[in-house]
């Protein structure tokens, strides 16, 4: 479990991270969101003990990260893991980490061969791609096999089946009971990878919600209906709540009623149909109606649609 109460960081003038406050649970993945330069990374360094808070506390199961006795072996972390450069194989360069920890050497090959790196581990690091070298941060972070996991962007530089690699990682070490906390600026990947998501902008607190209770609870959420007798169903879905969209004689677009409420109504009336297929929100679609309806959080479609445009390359 991952506390920070009051979390605030500023540089001179500049107030990078303020006065967050969020749990990150234990069992699931949380992902961390928010464009470049919102304070993801300032806010994982504080949880690890890099920076120090100008006000405010981050806890680690209770303690500030510095205070745990064997820190490595209780929280795990990638930060700008990009910038390991090094003439050592990827192996010497997890033994040499491993000795200052007490961590026996066939951890070093248990995490290697977990991270896909054992064929390469003898090579210098110095010419490895990307990819690969996120593989052997992410490979540093699971060493000590800590309780909690920071990662800063864990996907940056990796292929698709990296990418994939890295979701079903992170989900099955959440399954392991961990506490996982991911940070990403990109919010369609989160909705893959992460049950619960913590988006910030500007250093500030903008939602703190589980991903499925938004999409599914989204109005977006369409069921397309496909039946000869369109305009019968039409005329019998029809109410103050529900807005019917047709884009073809034989299709409907429902929204406001689910495919059971639907396909109930059709077989009590004896419609026939043909296709009755859900189609929930995108979480971005989700997240804009949320924000926009909720003065709680404070911020409207566009600075959500700054979430998302600050996607692509970093
Ligand atoms: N050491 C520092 N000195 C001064 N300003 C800093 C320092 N570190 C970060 N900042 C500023 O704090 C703000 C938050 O930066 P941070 O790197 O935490 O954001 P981020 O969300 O992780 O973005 P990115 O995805 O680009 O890494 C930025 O405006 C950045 O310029």
């Amino acid at each position: 479990m991952i506390e920070a109460q009051g979390l605030t960081k500023r540089y001179g003038g500049k107030t990078a991270v303020s006065d967050l406050t969020f749990d990150v649970r234990p069992g699931i993945v949380t992902g961390f969101l928010g464009p470049n330069g919102a304070g993801k990374s300032t806010t994982m360094r504080m949880i690890v003990g890099l920076d120090t808070p100008s006000a405010g506390t981050v806890t680690v199961n209770g303690k500030p990260y510095a205070e745990h006795r064997a820190p490595l072996r209780e929280v795990g972390a990638l930060l700008e893991a990009r910038s390991i450069h090094t003439g050592r194989s990827a192996r010497n360069h997890l033994l040499a980490l491993a000795a200052t920890t007490g961590i026996p050497v066939r951890r070093v090959d248990e995490v290697l061969e977990l991270v896909g790196l054992a064929e390469v581990a003898g090579k210098r690091v110095r010419g490895f791609s990307l990819g690969m070298g996120q593989r052997l941060g992410i490979a540093s972070a699971l060493l000590g096999d800590p309780h909690t996991l920071v990662l800063d962007e864990p996907v940056n530089g990796l292929d698709p089946e990296g990418i994939l690699w890295i979701r079903t990682l992170l989900r099955s070490l959440a399954a392991e009971g961990r506490t996982v906390f991911v940070s990403s600026h990109l919010m369609s990947e989160m909705a893959l990878t992460a049950e619960q998501v913590i988006i910030i902008g500007k250093g500030r607190l903008l939602a703190d919600v589980d991903v499925s209770e938004v999409i599914t609870g989204s109005s977006r959420n369409v069921v397309k209906v496909r039946t000869p007798k369109a305009a019968e169903l039409r005329e019998l879905l029809a109410r103050p709540a529900v807005t019917i969209a047709s884009s073809a004689a034989d299709r409907l677009e429902v929204t406001g009623l689910s495919s059971d409420e639907i396909g109930t109504a059709a077989l009590e009336h004896g419609i026939p149909v043909f296709e009755l297929t859900p189609v929930l929100a995108s979480l971005e679609e989700a997240f804009m109606e949320l924000t926009r309806d909720s003065v709680e959080f404070g911020i409207t479609a566009p600075a959500m649609e700054s979430v998302e445009s600050a996607g692509g390359q970093r």
